[in-house]
């Protein structure tokens, strides 16, 4: 039986259950109609290519089908998920976001959303906490959760990272930040750097008698990684960082599952991501990579500012509401909303995104004039006015923090 490019093409397809079906937008190459591109879009990031086969076996069951293709370039292909290796993200990935980004048959084309099967996200095991960080290992149990990243974001001692840290704890913050690109440099090394932020974090959780902890970046090389997580919990941490889109898919899903049995939380930054996401008609969404994120397993995710803050981003509430929907019984993702954040702003922000979030100011604390404390206190006083239904100027009143925050920054997004 022979398989062709208009093989894949079946406009009155109806996907099975156990189908994964991916909503493409695409921009047909010169000479291509919509069918004919989608037809070969289907094809190659399944089991086609550009020459008519003839194979003995008969293949076509592991083959995809384009179908819903409309003229304003969006085209939906299902795929039977035998083509799929379960639990392996890059096969699948080099499936759906494969050749196809660079064929010529399309001008453009974009990932735009997918629906997992759970014949599929059966082989994943999603986050190990999910929201419930929020409660079981922190006390934000009605209010966001608060975290910094110590800026400037490289070449602070471990003893000033560690200092900050303390600062930012006592303040109000819940949580200290690693930035995506400190690892394990001279100037702050891995170990020092952990074992130190650890000594100031119970410092400062019986000075407040609030739970504290540090998400601490382990990205490095696969095994590393899995060393480094091994060093934070048996160094007392709950949580660890991962810069998943620079680290890779595999890495992620090894580290997750090494990270079950240490009872540790992923916390998952999404550096690079824009390089996909960022222009609208081309590359994979925020979306799918939110999608792909949470059946790999992290339980935190930097999803956006939903446009208050300083970087571009991407339809945050959205990808919010993915998070938390129900995926076969899988855990949800705590959104975390970050980038340009300060107190000025972060009302407008939880009116977006709602407030069972991660709020992640760097700038918007370690800027303010008065240091660290004090700009943690603002940020603390800003997400407790939201809680308390009162502005921040009514706020300011009492917490002269907030009162030298708001006098700062205004009521503006950075830029
Ligand atoms: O390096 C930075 O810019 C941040 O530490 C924020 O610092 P500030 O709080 O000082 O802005 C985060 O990495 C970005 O928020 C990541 O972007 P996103 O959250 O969109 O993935
Ligand atoms: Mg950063």
């Amino acid at each position: 039986m022979g398989i062709a490019y208009e093989d894949f093409l079946d406009e009155s397809y109806e996907p099975a259950a156990d189908d994964l079906v991916c909503e493409f937008h695409i921009q047909p190459g010169q000479g291509l109609t919509m069918g004919e591109a989608a037809a070969r879009v289907a094809s190659e990031s399944s089991n086609g290519t550009w020459a008519a086969l003839s194979p003995e076996s008969d293949v076509r069951s592991y083959s995809a089908h384009a179908f819903d293709v409309a003229e304003d370039g969006s085209v939906r292909v299902a795929y039977p998920a035998a083509l799929f290796e379960a639990g392996s993200m890059p096969q699948i990935l080099s499936c759906i976001a494969g050749n196809i980004m660079g064929m010529k048959a399309v001008d453009t084309i974009r990932l735009a959303d997918c629906e997992w099967p759970e014949a599929l996200t059966k082989g994943f095991p999603g986050p190990q906490y999910g929201s419930a960080v929020l409660t079981e290992i922190l006390e934000a149990e009605d209010r966001p959760a608060l975290a910094t990243v110590p800026k400037p974001k490289v070449g602070l001692s471990t003893e000033e990272h560690a200092q900050i840290g303390y600062d930012a704890w006592v303040g109000g913050v819940d949580l200290l930040k690693d930035d995506e690109n400190l690892t394990d440099q001279n100037f702050n090394p891995f170990e020092e750097r952990v074992t130190q932020s650890l000594e100031m974090r119970d410092r400062a959780e019986s000075e407040t008698g609030e739970k504290k902890d540090y998400l601490v970046n382990v990205t490095a090389e696969t095994d590393e990684m899995v060393r480094r997580a091994e060093y934070v919990a048996d160094h007392g941490g709950r949580f660890v960082m991962v810069d998943v889109v620079t680290a890779g898919w595999a890495a992620v899903q090894t580290v997750r599952r090494r990270t079950e049995d240490l009872d540790v939380a992923i916390h998952a930054h999404r550096a690079m991501h824009a390089a996909f996401d960022r222009l609208p008609q081309h590359g994979v969404s925020m979306r799918v990579l939110a999608q792909v994120s949470r059946l790999c397993g992290v339980d935190h995710l930097h999803t956006g500012t939903a446009g208050f803050g300083k970087l571009e981003n991407e339809d945050t509430v959205g990808i919010n509401e993915w998070l938390r929907s129900d995926l076969h019984g899988l855990r949800d993702v705590v959104p975390v909303t970050s980038g340009g954040l300060h107190p000025g702003i972060v009302d407008s922000v939880l009116d977006a995104t709602g407030d069972r979030v991660i709020v992640q100011a760097g700038g918007g604390i370690h800027g303010h004039p008065d240091g660290t404390e004090a700009g943690a206190r603002a940020l603390r006083a800003a997400v407790e006015a939201y809680g308390e239904g009162v502005s921040l100027e009514t706020k300011a009143e009492t917490s002269p923090a907030l009162a030298v925050a708001l006098e700062k920054w205004g009521r503006d997004s950075p830029r």
